[in-house]
Order: structure tokens, then C-alpha cells, then sequence
């Protein structure tokens, strides 16, 4: 399969069962996020480990603090190899410019840089709790807008407002989608959801999916059954 549209959140605790799945795939089924959990247990070895199979790697820090410091942090996760790294759109535009500007001396081989917008567990009553008045659709355009503004690639969002935002920002504009939920999976703490079918329909560029397949009983078996729904 040429360019996998699916990101696989490989959100395991135990790092052997995330290898032990790792190994009974393949780098042209699929790609692979690391985030928070495994990162803070195992590390940037096991990024490593991913990235020497030959992995495309989604490292999924979500970086937000001063510009300094994030320039910094994308820095440091070029450096591991990476093919994506994420920030928070909500930093600021001058966050976003030196992440930018930080990883332009890895020319050809920096990895993609894109910016979480709101996020997929959030609805309208969580925005307004901490101060948004906008509606998530809103709030999304907004902070998607001036991502692009501060050239960075693309931007994570859910798939309800990708059709929005390919209209409006245009089409090479990148659009990561977590949020994903086959139909009859669990939608667990995810608000903002869509099916992989429908969110390769509005023109999603990359399908994070971690615990439809990850929980599932047979989670090749899972993977395999989404490429075929979206093939
Ligand atoms: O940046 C992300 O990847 C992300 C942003 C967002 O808005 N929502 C979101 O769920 N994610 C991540 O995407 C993955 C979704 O996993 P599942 O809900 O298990 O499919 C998790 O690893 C989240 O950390």
C-alpha cells in the first residue's frame, strides 16, 4: 500500500506488547504515534526501536510552552528521525514560527510539523468551561487559520471539520484526525467522532486510531479491516 492513511496511536503500557504487535505488522499497512504514555515510560529509545523497522513515527508530544522551548523539543525529536511532531496550536503564532524556523536546518528530512487545534475529547460545554465562547467548528478555524498563517504543515483536528477547513484553507493544507471510531467501537472520552469511511469522504489526510484497534481482540485483524473499509 502506497502513503498508509492510518496512524496507529500505539498507546500500550506494557513496551513488549507493543513490540510483539509492532513486529506482526508492516510499515506499508500503517504508521505509528507514539504519545504521551508509552514516550514517558519507555522513551526516546523505543521511538528509536520503531523508527530502525523502518516505521513512519508520529511523535505525539504535543509540545506547548515558550517559542525557546518548543524550537527546542521539535529540535530534539527531528533529531530521533521522526516523520511528524505535533504542537499546540494555542501556544501562539510565535510559537509556531520558531518550532518552524527550528527544524528548517534538517532541510529535506525534517519531519512534518502540524498543530492540535481543539481537541477531540472537547465539546461546546468544555470550551466554554475555560473560557471559549466559540463553537468548536469556530474555535477550530480559527486556530487552523493561523497555523497556517505561521507555515507550519498541516493541523490536528476532528474530522467533522474537515471538510470546513479543506474549503477554506485549501487543499494542501494537512489534516491529521484522531477521533476515529469504526462503527460499533467504544467512543471511550472522544466527543468530536466520525468513521473511518466518512472521514477519508471529507478529505481527512491521516486517521489516528489507537484503541479500535489496540483493544481489540485481534488487532491485526482490526487494521486490516479498516484499510479494507477506506481501500
Ligand atoms: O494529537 C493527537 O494525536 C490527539 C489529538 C486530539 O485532539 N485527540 C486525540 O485523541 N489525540 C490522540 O489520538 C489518540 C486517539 O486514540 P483513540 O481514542 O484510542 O483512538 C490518542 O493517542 C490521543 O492522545
Amino acid at each position: 500500500m502506497q502513503d498508509p492513511k492510518v496512524v496507529i496511536a500505539l498507546d500500550f503500557d506494557v513496551k513488549k506488547d507493543a513490540l510483539d504487535f509492532v513486529d506482526r505488522i508492516d510499515p506499508s499497512q500503517c504508521r505509528l504515534k507514539v504519545g504521551k504514555e508509552m514516550f514517558t515510560y519507555f522513551g526516546p529509545e523505543f521511538v528509536g526501536t520503531l523508527v530502525a523497522k523502518k516505521f513512519d513515527v508520529f511523535l505525539d508530544l504535543k509540545f506547548h510552552d515558550i517559542p525557546n522551548t518548543v524550537a527546542k523539543a521539535c529540535i530534539a525529536a527531528a533529531d530521533l528521525g521522526v516523520w511528524m511532531v505535533n504542537v499546540h496550536a494555542s501556544g501562539g503564532e510565535d510559537m509556531m514560527i520558531r518550532a518552524r524556523e527550528g527544524l528548517a536546518q534538517f532541510g529535506q528530512d525534517k519531519p512534518h510539523l502540524i498543530a492540535v487545534t481543539v481537541l477531540t475529547s472537547m465539546d461546546q460545554r468544555q470550551l466554554s468551561q475555560i473560557g471559549i465562547q466559540s463553537s468548536p467548528m469556530e474555535h477550530v478555524l480559527t486556530l487552523a487559520s493561523l497555523t497556517k498563517q505561521a507555515g507550519l504543515d498541516g493541523v490536528v483536528c476532528s474530522a467533522q471539520e474537515a471538510a470546513m477547513l479543506k474549503e477554506t484553507l485549501g487543499k494542501e493544507f494537512m489534516l491529521v484526525t484522531p477521533g476515529i471510531r469504526p462503527q460499533g467501537s467504544d467512543v471511550g472520552d472522544q466527543k468530536r467522532i466520525m468513521s473511518p469511511q466518512e472521514a477519508m469522504q471529507v478529505g481527512v489526510d491521516y486517521l489516528v486510531i489507537g484503541r479500535p484497534i489496540t483493544q481489540a481482540a485481534n488487532p491485526v485483524a482490526a487494521l486490516e479491516a479498516i484499510n479494507a473499509s477506506i481501500a
